[in-house]
């Protein structure tokens, strides 16, 4: 993966772990980590993951706190499934302004011939203020596909927030550009 095409410079990114078990040290984050190599090399400065419990205030808190901070782009990992606990599209649900239901169905799409269960995500991508959030699985399975399917349009996604956007063509997708 390298930069992700149109991304703005200075565009600047936020990692948010959800998981009980990592805040709790059941076990180590690693899709947190991974996110954050994989969005540095798209371009973004990011500081370390922010890891917090499945609990809806703690995660709205969370990104409130990057959209106040202007940060371009959120990405979660984790509690999107069907688990009890559970809670992430709700809490960004709280929090986003405008979907874009197209991006978090290319993002189960990713999955699904490898991983049938790549459906069960009910991840969440949308707008709040001038910050993309986008919910990713807690698996770093999850967390890679996810990044590809990022790789291609982040950049682009950025640079309209931003107001910047200079409708070039995003490169690898396949139909009528212009
Ligand atoms: N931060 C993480 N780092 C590494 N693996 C993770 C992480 N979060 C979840 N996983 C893995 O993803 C899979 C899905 O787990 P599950 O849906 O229970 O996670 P979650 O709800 O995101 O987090 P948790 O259950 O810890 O609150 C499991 O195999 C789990 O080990
Ligand atoms: N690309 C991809 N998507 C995936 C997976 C995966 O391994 N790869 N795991 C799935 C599974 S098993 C579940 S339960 C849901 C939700 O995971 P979460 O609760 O950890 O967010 O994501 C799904 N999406």
């Amino acid at each position: 993966m390298s930069r992700s095409s149109s991304l703005p410079s200075g565009a600047r990114a936020q990692v948010v772990t959800v998981s009980d078990r990592a805040y709790g040290g059941v076990y180590p984050d690693r899709s947190g980590p991974l996110l954050v190599a994989g969005l540095a090399e798209l371009g973004f400065a990011v500081g370390p993951a922010q890891v917090v419990p499945d609990d809806r205030e703690r995660i709205t808190a969370a990104l409130r706190a990057a959209v106040a901070d202007g940060i371009d782009l959120v990405v979660t990992t984790g509690g999107t499934g069907l688990g009890p606990r559970d809670i992430t599209p709700e809490a960004t649900g709280d929090v986003i302004e405008r979907l874009i239901p197209g991006l978090a169905e290319a993002l189960r799409a990713a999955g699904r011939d490898a991983v049938p269960a790549a459906v069960l995500s009910r991840g969440l991508a949308g707008t709040a203020a001038a910050t993309l959030v986008v919910n990713l699985p807690g698996s770093t399975g999850g967390v890679r596909d996810g990044l590809g399917v990022l790789a291609g349009v982040v950049g682009h996604a950025v640079a309209q927030i931003r107001g910047t956007d200079d409708h070039t063509v995003v490169p690898g997708v396949a139909g009528t550009a212009d």
